[in-house]
């Protein structure tokens, strides 16, 4: 590994951007949206492995609706702190047709992501998507057509780790959002 990929280094060049507390309090308040978004109907409550995984899990209790637990794994990045090409390693195996789906990814960047695997859910009948986000970068290079419904804080355009998000694989169990400094 390189200097500059090391766990070490990327404490050495970042800071704090969002505490665990601020994030709970954020996610207890979108547990509430989602509730009156689903208004009583369970939906297919689907997580975007690896990253959105720790969030998933906040937000699930952060709900009161019940939900049935599914899981993606589409991944454009690689292990990349930058790139293209979305690779599905695994797609939905609950039948989404007629469901509601709540989307559940930890990071909305360029959006590539989040607009596949919401356009295959559609694809295979889901009757809405719902997409919630811990967080979303803010810039205009957003794919067109993709936003949040639902979404916990809005970041600076910089690459974001912690809180289930990725530095070259490591620290996703820090538990706060960490920003690389310019
Ligand atoms: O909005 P975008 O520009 O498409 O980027 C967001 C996606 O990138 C990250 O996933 P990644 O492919 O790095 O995999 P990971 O979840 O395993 O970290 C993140 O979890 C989102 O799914
Ligand atoms: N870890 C991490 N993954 C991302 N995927 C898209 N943008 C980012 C980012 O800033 N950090």
């Amino acid at each position: 590994m390189t200097a500059t990929a090391s766990l070490d280094y990327a404490l050495a060049h970042s800071e704090v951007l969002f505490t665990r507390e601020q994030l709970d309090t954020e996610i207890a308040r979108m547990g509430r949206e989602i509730d009156a978004a689903l208004d009583g109907e369970r939906p297919v409550f689907l997580t975007v492995m690896h990253g959105a995984l720790i969030f998933a899990g906040q937000l699930a209790f952060a709900i009161r609706t019940d939900l049935e637990f599914d899981y993606v794994h589409a991944t454009r990045y690689r292990g990349q702190t930058s790139g293209s090409d979305l690779h599905w390693l695994r797609r939905p195996e609950v039948p989404l047709k007629d469901r509601t789906v709540v989307l559940v990814d930890d990071i909305l960047d360029e959006g590539h992501t989040l607009k596949a695997v919401r356009d295959a859910c559609q694809e295979m009948g889901a009757k809405r998507v719902l997409l919630a986000v811990l967080c979303t970068k803010q810039h205009d290079r957003r794919a067109h057509g993709i936003e949040a419904d639902f979404n916990g804080v809005d970041l600076p355009d910089r690459y974001v780790f912690g809180y289930g998000m990725d530095y070259h694989e490591q620290a996703r169990n820090l538990p706060a959002i960490y920003a690389l400094k310019d």
